[in-house]
């Protein structure tokens, strides 16, 4: 959700557009391959990452907003997409996966919504997230618990 900051820096100002439908499916093939591996199930795996997608392009449209009535806060430097951004995402996605594998438990479990409301809310705080933010994080984390 906030590496979406800098994919809409890469972005902006470009041609190349918000939505990716080629790189998504990419993502979420190369998901539901790996999630059979590890034991998951592809179907609740793929969900998770297709609400990280959605949350990521909320985020950029926000801020192709907020960056085209404020001119004055649009970026200054532009990192490339390719090279510096998507290989970021790919290490980012690699450790959601890991991480999505290793709470299978606590997932399924009836404390999950309650702990996610909490997590989520602590999240929110240690990061100063602003409500653009907020509202893609809620839209994350909406398929997590099981
Ligand atoms: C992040 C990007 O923008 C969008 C969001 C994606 C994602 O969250 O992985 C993938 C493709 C795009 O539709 C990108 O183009 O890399």
């Amino acid at each position: 959700m906030q590496i979406a900051d800098k994919v809409a820096a890469a972005k902006f100002g470009t041609t190349q557009p918000i939505d990716d439908p080629v790189r998504e499916q990419q993502i979420l093939n190369d998901v539901a391959a790996k999630a059979a591996g590890l034991g998951l199930d592809p179907a609740t795996t793929v969900r998770f990452f297709r609400d990280q997608i959605e949350a990521n392009k909320v985020v950029q449209r926000g801020l192709y907003a907020r960056w085209t009535a404020h001119p004055e806060e649009q970026p200054t430097v532009r990192p490339d997409l390719a090279t510096e951004v998507r290989p970021i995402i790919d290490r980012l996605n690699a450790g959601l996966l890991d991480q999505f594998a290793a709470t299978v438990a606590v997932r399924a479990s009836h404390t999950c919504d309650l702990r996610l409301v909490i997590t989520t809310r602590v999240v929110d705080l240690r990061r100063h997230l602003d409500r653009l933010h907020q509202r893609a994080l809620v839209e994350a984390v909406q398929s997590v618990c099981g």
